[in-house]
Formats: structure tokens, sequence, C-alpha cells
């Protein structure tokens, strides 16, 4: 789905990573390890195509992918439903009560109409999540998802990562939190790559 050759990538000065070498395949989970500031985000921009320069080496797509970045991207004059329907828009044609199902599903019930700047954080996190359970890209590159989600949210979402796995998808995510997926999870160092 995704192969990355020699990647090596220099950002203020310091070397990020240099020569990372790895290819993810359909049914795998994957998480990049690394401290704050290590470029862990950085590399997750570059496997999704958002950062054309400054790196060097190359990477292969060959899945449709779904990026979620680390913002929620949520824009707060829109309701829950108008932002959900605006970013699927482009992935295809979804009903309003699939909009609604997904929303349901990320604990939003109740919430579909209510202005986004009104949500809070972790509410805010949770519609971004929402185009998880829409999306019919294989790969999922995903920073940082479980910023500001609960107890029960997170559970939700390793449940669905594992689900998206068995299913033939890939999952690429970032995240300082021990991820307790009853599934096998890799490591991918910054430095030494993918882990077996
Ligand atoms: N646009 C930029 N210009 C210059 N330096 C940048 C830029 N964006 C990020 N950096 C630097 O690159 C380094 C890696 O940042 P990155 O956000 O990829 O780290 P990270 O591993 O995701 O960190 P965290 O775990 O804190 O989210 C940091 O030292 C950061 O200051």
């Amino acid at each position: 789905m995704l192969a990355a050759d020699n990647l090596s990538l220099e950002r203020g000065g310091r070397q990020l990573f240099e020569g990372l070498s790895f290819a993810i395949q359909a049914g795998q989970l994957v998480q990049v390890a690394g401290a704050n500031g290590a470029g862990k985000t950085s590399l997750l921009r570059i496997l999704a195509g958002l950062s054309r320069y400054g790196y060097l080496g190359r990477v292969e797509r060959s899945a449709p992918l779904l990026y979620l970045g680390h913002q929620s991207g949520v824009k707060g004059m829109l309701t829950p439903r108008e932002n959900l329907s605006w970013h699927v828009a482009g992935e295809g044609i979804y009903s309003d009560a699939a909009i609604e199902r997904a929303l349901e599903q990320v604990g939003l019930y109740g919430f579909e109409d209510v202005p986004s700047h009104a949500l809070s954080a972790g509410q805010h996190r949770r519609v971004n999540l929402a185009r998880l359970y829409l999306s019919q890209s294989p790969l999922w590159l995903l920073d940082e998802p479980f910023t500001a989600i609960d107890v029960d949210g997170v559970a939700a979402l390793e449940a669905l990562m594992v689900a998206h796995a068995r299913e033939g998808g890939a999952v690429v995510l970032t995240s300082h939190q021990v991820i307790n997926a009853a599934y096998p999870m890799q490591q991918l160092s910054l430095s030494t790559g993918l882990s077996q």
C-alpha cells in the first residue's frame, strides 16, 4: 500500500531521520514511535504527500489514503453534520443517514446540529474521527488520533482500527499512548525502521 525508500529529513539544522525505508502492507497496524519533536508528524505528512519538498527519498502510494492531522480540522461556524458532509463530499456521495450514523458511532448523537464552536475539545476531535466510519480508503494515516479522547472513545477507536486491519486495510498512526489493540501492533522507529 505504501513504500518509503531512503527517506531523510533535516529541519532547523537537525537531522530528524536519515535513510529510512519501510513498506506497509494490507492488514498492518503501525505506531510511529519517538519523543516530542522527533519528527513523527513530519514523516506522516511526507507519507501523505502533504510535504512535497525539503526531504530526500521516495514515497510510493498504491492505495487511496485518508490523512487525519493532529488538529481537529473542524470549522467552528459549521455544525458536526455540516463539517462531516463537507469533508466526505470529496470522497464520494454519502447519505444524510450515513452521516448521522457516523456521528452516532462517535458519541455525538444529539449534537449533530449544534454549532461546533459550542463543542468540547474531545467532541471536536470526535467530529473528525467520524470520517473514519465513512472512509473507503484502505490506508489511514492518523496523527495523534487519541488526543482529547476519553477512555471509552479510545477503546472504540482501537476496535475500529483493528476491524479496519482485519478487513484488509492498514493504519499508520502517531501516538504517545500505549495502544491496547487486540491485534499485532508494529512499531516504526525513525532511526531503525519497522519492527518485525
Ligand atoms: N515548518 C517547520 N519549520 C521548521 N522546523 C519545523 C517545522 N515544522 C516542524 N519543525 C521542527 O521539526 C521537528 C519535528 O517536528 P514534528 O512535529 O515532526 O515532531 P513530532 O515527533 O511529531 O513531535 P510531537 O510528538 O511533539 O508532536 C521539531 O523540532 C520542530 O520544531
